[in-house]
């Protein structure tokens, strides 16, 4: 997968150099660039920005500036297949596994990253209207950012992870909280056995695997009813998982 970044701070996600998503780009399952969108602007000051119509606080991100640097970055990458522009925005819709599910089957995800008021809605109303680009604008959760890099973060990571060959071990992306079951993770205890008095539990020391895995059932459907009881809601992704407590 070919990730590009547009922002006015390129550096913000030096960080992806890092760990698992450094490791992917590395082994070329995954490309990722950021772009500097002041590279795009055609005056000396470098201006991405101007006041609002119609009044108000702050500044709105110009849509020439934006449409000309989405328009060669999609020319230049050239990469074919399914491409999707993604716009963090606290009004897009929610990110969920489902989406990044979703989401990681595109050949290429280009990130606009907002700051100040936003960007100028005719930039989104331009992307929707091109055939040969899908449009996404999707909100980590109902909280306000500052600009869109910290959520495109997030979004590369829980995206980039479910890239085939990304994470070595596909079996991990099963067990995991909002995986396939769509329950949350059991508790996981490692050495020492004792820790200030506080224990493992047994049934991890027995061996009897079948007995450890529906341990760890009970412990994520007693997690989830906690912490998350809409999952277990009918059409929850959670629901089918109930089943389990009629054995
Ligand atoms: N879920 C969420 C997204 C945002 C967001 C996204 C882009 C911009 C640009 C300027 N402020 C922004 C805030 N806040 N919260």
């Amino acid at each position: 997968m070919r990730i590009d970044i547009l922002t006015i701070f390129p550096e913000f996600f030096d960080s992806l150099e890092l760990s698992l998503m450094g490791k992917a780009q590395e082994s070329g399952a995954l490309a990722i660039k950021a772009h500097n969108l002041r590279d795009w602007t055609h005056d000396r000051h470098r201006t991405v920005d101007d006041s609002p119509y119609g009044g108000g606080a702050g500044m709105v991100m110009r849509v020439d500036v934006w449409t000309r640097a989405l328009t060669d970055v999609l020319n230049s990458s050239a990469i074919k297949g399914r491409r999707v522009v993604m716009i963090p925005t606290p009004s897009g819709r929610p990110l969920t596994q489902t989406l990044a599910e979703n989401l990681a089957t595109a050949d290429q995800l280009i990130f606009a990253c907002g700051r100040y008021e936003g960007i100028d809605a005719r930039f989104a109303e331009l992307v929707a209207q091109d055939s040969a680009v899908e449009l996404c604008e999707f909100s980590l959760g109902d909280y306000v950012l500052n600009g869109g890099e910290a959520a495109t973060l997030v979004a590369i990571e829980a995206v980039g992870r479910l890239v085939p060959d990304v994470v070595g071990n596909a079996e991990s992306l099963v067990e995991e909280s909002h995986g396939q079951s769509g329950l949350l993770e059991y508790p996981v205890y490692t050495r020492p056995l004792d820790f200030s008095g506080a224990q493992v539990p047994q049934v991890l020391l027995s061996g009897d695997h079948e007995a450890v895995a529906r341990w760890r059932h009970l412990k994520s459907l007693e997690r989830t009813a906690q912490v998350r009881a809409d999952l277990l809601q009918p059409g929850g992704k959670a629901h089918d998982s109930l089943s389990v407590l009629d054995r």
